[in-house]
């Protein structure tokens, strides 16, 4: 049997069959592509999430019974409080009382979606180790499973799937045919995910691995023995973007790891640093990184190693914006900036072979090329300045020249970034590219760092948490850099109070935010 695109509805049908009837009813009554989870705690009515929003299912609350009447269904939950139901993606959890009755349950609609990883396909087909990051409930499961599929039927790898709560490969010991000819190793203890790991290489003779939830730092080892054999790694972690992973001190190692170092009073002048520095310690377990922004949105980082260098020396990362709409993939460089990067201080921290992804390629469209090169010297950004059009990530164009036909169509096809300067003179350019490289005049770097590290932080709980976070007062020029690192992540942003205590507050998607308040820093005139 071949999953088709219209199976998840047939699945769908038997997730609805375990609950009891008059949920039934109330979830047949919804569009099943919408339902992501049920949620059914004791005393209180239960709910569907929904893709937007959530409705609850009836009036009258869960009571004991109904619990129990879904764990009939589904069997005993494991020593990770999961069940699954035979033959299917979707995966119920218990949440237990302190006794260790189960008072609350979540039942998810696991789906095998075909073509998701279409925007990652070229990744994943060159054999390097792609680490997927992003928050809970953004897809991550649901692309891995494609990544089995892909690697074992499209590209005829041996894939071993290994599948600490069946939630790859599906309830049953036949797995389900979302993952393909992919072979699945189930785990009996989740604490025995990184044993299995290793039990796949050496028994099995994998030429693709795929794990889910890399968690421990037993996982993050077995994984790092995987990379050294030379089999291809892909896996999800906790952590919701590469800078949590940095500052994770369990998961770091998954990108090179991160350690102290006391440089010499030469060396610190020369790089313009405190004595003390944080540096990457190791090549990277994975090469590359893929932050999941949304289901059909991610930012990629195509060479860990610099990207978590860059981190690390307190610059804008930079990466790759890969958008799925309407079937299309487009592709879009997040230009990085700061500082460049400090060459490798000994032989002991090498910088990873990858091929690296190069700087931001820019092309003066109408603008004088001898002005741009000085104003980027001047600014100290790495850019290259290309000669063709069709090799640009960014277009800098001369306003009258902006609807130019050729250029739009280059634009079309390569997805190049456009930005417009008004005249050909050196403020002007300086101030466009000031922008798109986030560079803040007139504010010291340790300020700079502060403001983005705290926008970062809030955005992280504003999406787990649905939550609004206030930031502490910054100056106009801080609040525009957080107005614009916020704006990436499509949340909304109000500027509230009067100087000094004028800050930025960030709201969850689809929040109403009075218009009245609408942050004036978004058109840059704060
Ligand atoms: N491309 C997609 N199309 C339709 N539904 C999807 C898609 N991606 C994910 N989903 C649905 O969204 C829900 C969450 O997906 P998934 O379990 O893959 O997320 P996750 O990031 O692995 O979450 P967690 O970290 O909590 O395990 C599931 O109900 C899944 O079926």
């Amino acid at each position: 049997m071949n999953p088709t695109r219209a199976e998840p509805d047939d699945d769908f049908l038997l997730l609805v069959g375990v609950l009891p009837s008059p949920l039934q009813e109330a979830v047949r009554g919804l569009t099943p592509g919408e339902v992501l989870e049920v949620v059914m705690d004791l005393g209180r009515p239960p709910e569907a999430r929904l893709v937007q929003g959530s409705v609850r299912l009836r009036e009258e609350p869960v009571a004991q019974a109904d619990l129990e009447h879904v764990l009939a269904q589904v069997g005993p939950p494991g020593e990770d409080n999961r069940a699954g139901i035979e033959r299917t993606l979707h995966r119920v959890s218990a949440i237990r009382n302190r006794k260790g009755r189960v008072v609350g349950l979540t039942l998810r609609v696991g789906r095998a979606v075909f073509g998701t990883i279409d925007m990652l396909k070229d990744l994943i087909a060159s054999g390097r180790n792609v680490l997927l990051l992003g928050r809970p409930g953004v897809g991550k499961t649901t692309k891995l499973r494609e990544v089995a599929r892909v690697l074992a039927d499209d590209l005829r790898k041996r894939v071993m799937v290994v599948d600490t709560s069946n939630e790859i490969g599906g309830d049953g010991d036949i797995p389900h045919p979302g993952i393909g000819h992919a072979r699945r190793m189930q785990v009996s203890r989740p604490d025995r995910q990184h044993d299995v790991m290793i039990e796949a290489v050496e028994n099995h003779m994998p030429e693709a691995i795929i794990v889910d939830e890399i968690g421990t730092s037993a996982e993050a080892t077995a994984a790092r023995t995987i990379a050294e054999r030379g089999v291809q790694l892909v896996a999800t972690a906790h952590g919701n973007t590469l800078e949590n992973l940095v500052l994770n001190p369990t998961l770091s190692d998954l990108v090179g790891g991160v350690h102290t170092v006391t440089l010499s009073d030469e060396e610190a002048r020369r790089r313009n640093t405190q004595k003390t520095v944080s540096e990457r310690k190791a090549p990277p377990t994975f090469d590359l990184v893929v932050q999941m922004v949304g289901r059909d949105e991610v930012l990629v980082h195509l060479n860990t190693a610099e990207a978590v260098d860059r981190l690390l020396a307190g610059s804008e990362v930079g990466g790759e914006r890969r958008l799925l709409t309407g079937g299309e993939v487009r592709v879009e460089a997040v230009p990085h900036a700061g500082a460049p990067l400090p060459p490798p201080r000994s032989k002991a921290a090498p910088a990873a072979p990858a091929a690296p992804p190069g700087p931001l390629r820019l092309f003066a469209h109408g603008v004088s090329r001898d002005l741009m090169d000085r104003v980027l010297r001047e600014l100290k950004v790495e850019t290259r300045v290309v000669g063709r059009l069709e090799s640009a990530d960014l277009i800098l164009t001369l306003r009258s020249r902006a609807n130019d036909p050729k250029m739009r169509r280059v634009v079309e096809r390569t997805g190049a970034r456009v930005e417009m300067v008004k005249r050909n003179s050196s403020a002007e350019l300086r101030r466009v590219l000031r922008g798109v490289f986030m560079l803040v005049e007139g504010v010291d770097e340790e300020q700079v760092r502060e403001a983005v590290a705290e926008a970062e932080h809030a955005i992280q709980r504003v999406l787990n948490e649905g939550v609004s976070v206030a930031l502490a007062p910054r100056p106009p020029r801080l609040r525009k850099l957080q107005h614009r690192l916020v704006s990436r992540y499509h949340l909304e942003t109000v500027s509230l109070g009067s100087e000094p205590l004028r800050h930025l507050v960030l709201y969850p998607l689809g929040a109403e935010v009075e218009a009245a308040f609408h942050e004036s820093e978004a058109e840059g005139t704060a």
